[in-house]
C-alpha cells in the first residue's frame, strides 16, 4: 500500500568536462599561448596525489561498500559519466541565469533526459540515477517522487492501470497537492472540499478561502497537467476529513489552466540557482467538477450513491506517500552531505596557510586539530547517515510488505523512524554544509565553491515533507516499545547502569558506546514522561505541551541511539577489501564519541557517565581524529562523484584549485565588458563631479 518508485543509491568517479568559453571571456593570460600551455600543464597534475598514497585501505573496495554493491557502483558510475560527458547537462552557468532562463533550462534538461532514458532504454534504476546526477530540481521529482507513488499507493487496482501508463509515458505530468496558504503542517486543517454530486456522480473541487488555496507544490506552478489534490470529503451532508483526488488542471493540448482553475508561480525562493529551477505553485478550484471515480479509492471508497466506506485499514495510510519520500530524504542528506564534505577534505588538504617560520612550506590546513575536529566528524556523519539509510529503506520495504499482507503492526514504528531520521538527518546535513563553506574560508562564499547553492538547494529538507520540530514531536509521542524501542524494555537495568569506562582505549568497545547511548535515550525518555505527569494533574496533553522542548531533545537522543546502532551493527558485518573495515570502524567511533562529546550534558545530567569518563571521550575522539587524517581524501574518493556532480572548483579531483578559480572568475556576467555598464550613467558623472569640486577648490 506504500509502494513507491525504486530507491537509488549514490556513487562516481571523477570526469570533468570543462565547458567552452568564449574569447573574450577569457582571463587575460589565457590569451597568451604560452598562459595556456601553463594551464593545460598543471590540469595534469594531481596535486592530492601524496594524500591518496598515505591512505590505509582499498578505496575500490570502500566504493563499493559506499554504493552497496558492485553492481551498484558500475550503474552509477555510467550513468555519472553520461551525464557528465553531455553539454545539455551542464550547470556550472546556473546561479547566472535568471529565474526564467533557469526554468527553461529545467524544462530542457527534463526533456533531454527523458529523451536519453528511452533511446538507451535504461532500466528504472538507471533512470533514477541519471536525474540524479542531472542534480537540478524540477518538477520531474515531484511527478517520478510523489505524483506517482500516491497512485501506486493510495489509488485502486483499476486507478493504477488508468493512470500509472499515462505517467509512466509523460503523457500527463503530476504533482502533490497538500499544503495551502493556512495550513502545511497541520494536515487535518486543510481546507479545500470535494463535495460529492450524487445528481452528477461527481465531486466538485473548490478553494472556500483564500488560505485554503494550494500553496508550495513542486511543479505545479508551470509544468504539472495534473495534481494528486488533497481535500476533504463532503458526502451526504458529512465531512470525512482528508483523501485525495486526481484533479486535471491544465489542457493537454495547450497547457493552459482548465475552466475555473486558478494557478501560478508562488515566487523566487532563497538563493541564486538552487531550488529556483523547480515552479512550487499556488492553484485555486471554484466549483471544479471531476469523475467520482477521480477520488483515490484504495482506502476508503464513495458509492454511487454517495455512501462513504472506510475500508479496514488503519486512516494513517493516506499518509503513507509522506513516509515513503521521507525515508528517500535520509538517503538524500547522505548525499548532501558527503558532498559537501568531499569538497571540503579536498580543499583543506590543497589550501595552507602560516606555518613556515624558515621559508619552508605551508601547514595544509587539514593538519590543523580544529579543523579535523569540524571536518572529521561530518566525514563520520556522511557514512553514519548513508548507512541508517539503508536500513531505513529494509524497514520501509518490510512495512510494505506486511502491510499487504494486512499486518499494520509495524505501521507506528515506521512512522516514527521516518519522521525522527529525516528531522535528525536533515537538521545536522544542512548546519554541516554551511559548516562546510566555512571550512573552506573565504573561497567557500563564491558561487564556484558549488557550496552556497548546495546549501540554498538543501535548507528546505528541513521544513518539507513535513517541518523537523513537528516530525520530532510525532516521535515523543510514540508509544509502545517495540522495535527500535525494544531497549526501553531493559528499563531497570539503564536506569540505574554505570558505565565500566576506564580509560581512553575503553570508549573503542561498541558495547561501551551502546549501553551509553541506550542510558541516556531511556533516561532522557523517563524524565521526561515523569516531568509530564507533575506537569499534568489534569491532562496529559497539557504536560505534553509544557514540556515539549524536552521531549524534542528526548526524541533526538533516541534517533542518535538507532543511528549509532546501525553503524555498530553494519561494522560488525563482513566487509571485504583491505582496511575498509578498519576505516569504518574508525569513523564508527568518531561519530559516536562526537555525539557523546557535543551532547555531554545530557550523557552527565542523566548519570550515565562520569565526568571523567566524558575526558576519556574527547582524549580518544582526538586519537580517532589523528587516524582519519591520512585516510581523509581517499574517504572522500570512495564517494566517487564525478567533478560535474560536484561542481565545485574546490572539491576538483585534481586539487587543482587557483586556475580554476581564477578562470571562473572571467566567466561571471559582470567580466563580459571591461568597463560595467553603468560607468556612464553613474560612475563617470559622480567622479567628474568630484573633481571639477576639487579642481575648484
Ligand atoms: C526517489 C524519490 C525521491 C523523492 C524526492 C522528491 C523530491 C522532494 C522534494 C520536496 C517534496 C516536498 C513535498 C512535501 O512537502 S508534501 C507535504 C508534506 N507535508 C507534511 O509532511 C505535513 C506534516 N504533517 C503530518 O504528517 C501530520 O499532520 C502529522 C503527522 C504531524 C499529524 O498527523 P494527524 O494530523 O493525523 O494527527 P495526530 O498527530 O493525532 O496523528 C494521529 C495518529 O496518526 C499517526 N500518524 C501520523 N502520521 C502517520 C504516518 N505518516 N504513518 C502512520 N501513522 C501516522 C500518529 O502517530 C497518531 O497515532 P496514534 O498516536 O493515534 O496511535
Ligand atoms: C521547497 C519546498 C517544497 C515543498 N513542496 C511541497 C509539495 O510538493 N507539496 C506540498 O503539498 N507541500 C510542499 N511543501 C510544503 C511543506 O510540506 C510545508 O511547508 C511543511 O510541511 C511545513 O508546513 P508549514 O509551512 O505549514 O509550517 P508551519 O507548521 O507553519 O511551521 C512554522 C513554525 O511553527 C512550528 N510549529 C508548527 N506546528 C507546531 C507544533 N504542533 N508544535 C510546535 N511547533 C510547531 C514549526 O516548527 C515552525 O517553526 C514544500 C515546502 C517547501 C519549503
Amino acid at each position: 500500500m506504500w509502494r513507491g518508485g525504486s530507491n537509488t543509491r549514490t556513487c562516481k568517479r571523477r570526469f570533468f568536462s570543462s565547458p567552452t568559453r568564449s574569447r573574450h571571456h577569457r582571463p587575460p593570460y589565457m590569451l597568451h599561448s604560452r598562459g595556456s600551455q601553463h594551464l593545460k600543464a598543471m590540469a595534469e597534475v594531481d596535486h592530492l596525489a601524496a594524500e591518496r598514497a598515505t591512505a590505509r585501505f582499498d578505496v575500490e573496495e570502500m566504493k563499493v561498500a559506499w554504493a552497496g554493491s558492485r553492481h551498484a557502483v558500475h550503474v552509477a558510475d555510467r550513468m555519472a559519466r553520461l551525464v557528465a560527458s553531455d553539454p545539455v547537462f551542464r550547470k556550472d552557468n546556473r546561479t547566472m541565469l535568471s529565474r526564467k532562463e533557469l526554468f527553461k533550462d529545467t524544462l530542457r534538461k527534463a526533456a533531454h533526459a527523458w529523451k536519453r532514458i528511452v533511446e538507451l532504454r535504461l532500466t528504472e534504476e538507471e533512470a533514477d540515477l541519471l536525474r540524479q546526477y542531472v542534480d537540478q530540481p524540477g518538477y520531474v521529482d515531484l511527478h517520478w517522487g510523489m505524483f506517482v507513488p500516491a497512485i501506486k499507493g493510495q489509488g485502486t487496482e483499476e486507478q493504477q492501470h488508468k493512470w500509472l501508463p499515462l505517467a509512466y509515458k509523460f503523457q500527463i505530468i503530476g504533482c502533490y497537492a497538500q499544503t495551502e496558504l493556512g495550513h502545511g503542517s497541520n494536515v487535518q486543517g486543510l481546507e479545500t472540499t470535494a463535495t460529492f454530486d450524487p445528481k452528477t456522480d461527481e465531486f466538485v473541487i473548490h478553494s472556500p478561502t483564500l488560505t485554503s488555496s494550494k500553496w508550495w507544490p513542486g511543479g505545479l506552478g508551470k509544468a504539472s497537467t495534473h495534481a494528486v489534490v488533497y481535500a476533504r470529503l463532503i458526502t451526504e451532508g458529512k465531512d470525512y476529513g482528508i483523501h485525495g483526488f486526481i484533479v486535471q488542471l491544465r489542457s493537454l493540448e495547450d497547457h493552459s489552466p482548465l475552466p475555473g482553475v486558478t494557478l501560478g508561480d508562488i515566487g523566487g525562493k532563497f538563493g541564486s540557482g538552487a531550488y529556483n529551477s523547480m515552479d512550487n505553485g499556488v492553484l485555486r478550484f471554484d466549483h471544479v467538477r471531476i469523475p467520482r471515480d477521480q477520488m483515490l479509492m484504495r482506502l476508503s471508497q464513495v458509492t454511487r450513491e454517495g455512501k462513504y466506506v472506510h475500508s479496514n485499514v488503519p486512516k494513517q495510510l493516506l499518509y503513507g506517500t509522506m513516509v515513503y519520500v521521507r525515508q528517500s530524504i535520509v538517503a538524500d542528506a547522505s548525499k548532501a552531505l558527503s558532498r559537501a564534505v568531499c569538497i571540503a577534505v579536498r580543499y583543506s588538504a590543497v589550501r595552507k596557510q602560516f606555518g613556515s617560520q624558515d621559508g619552508g612550506p605551508e601547514t595544509q590546513v587539514l593538519n590543523y586539530k580544529t579543523q579535523q575536529s569540524r571536518l572529521f566528524p561530518l566525514l563520520a556523519s556522511a557514512y553514519a547517515f548513508r548507512f541508517v539509510g539503508d536500513w531505513l529503506n529494509w524497514l520501509y520495504t518490510d512495512v510494505t510488505q506486511k502491510l499487504e499482507a494486512k499486518d499494520f503492526s509495524t505501521l507506528q514504528e515506521a512512522h516514527a523512524c521516518t519522521a525522527g531520521l529525516k528531522a535528525v538527518t536533515t537538521s545536522v546535513t544542512a548546519d554541516a554544509i554551511e559548516e562546510c563553506r566555512k571550512l573552506c574560508g573565504g573561497h567557500g562564499y563564491l558561487n564556484s565553491s558549488g557550496l552556497p547553492e548546495l546549501f540554498a538547494v538543501y535548507v528546505p529538507a528541513c521544513t518539507y515533507e513535513g517541518d523537523n520540530v513537528v516530525l520530532l514531536l510525532q516521535l515523543a509521542s510514540g508509544k509502545q516499545p517495540v522495535g527500535t524501542m525494544a531497549y526501553m524494555g531493559k528499563v531497570q537495568y539503564l536506569m540505574q547502569c554505570k558505565s565500566a569506562v576506564s580509560s581512553a582505549e575503553d570508549w573503542l568497545n561498541p558495547d561501551a558506546i551502546q549501553e551509553a547511548f541506550e542510558a541516556r535515550a531511556l533516561r532522557m525518555a523517563v524524565n521526561c514522561a515523569q516531568n509530564i505527569s507533575q506537569a499534568a494533574s489534569q491532562e496529559e496533553a497539557a504536560g505534553f505541551y509544557e514540556r515539549s522542548p524536552d521531549l524534542l531533545e528526548a526524541a533526538v537522543a533516541h534517533i542518535q541511539l538507532i543511528i549509532v546502532t546501525k553503524f555498530i551493527e553494519k561494522v560488525h558485518q563482513e566487509i571485504p577489501g583491505h582496511g575498509v573495515k578498519e576505516q569504518l570502524q574508525a569513523l564508527c567511533n568518531v561519530y559516536a564519541l562526537y555525539i557523546l562529546h557535543k551532547h555531554l550534558g545530557d550523557f552527565l545530567a542523566t548519570g550515565c557517565i562520569t565526568p571523567r569518563q566524558g575526558a576519556l571521550a574527547n582524549e580518544q575522539l582526538g586519537k580517532l581524529y589523528a587516524q582519519v587524517r591520512p585516510n581523509a581524501v581517499a574517504l572522500v574518493d570512495a564517494f566517487n562523484y564525478t567533478d560535474h556532480y560536484l561542481g565545485s572548483v574546490l572539491g576538483r579531483y585534481d586539487g587543482d584549485v587557483y586556475p580554476a578559480l581564477y578562470e571562473e572568475a572571467w566567466k561571471d556576467p559582470l567580466n563580459e565588458t571591461v568597463v560595467p555598464e553603468g560607468y556612464h550613467e553613474y560612475l563617470r558623472p559622480l567622479i567628474k563631479q568630484q573633481q571639477l569640486k576639487l579642481s575648484r577648490l
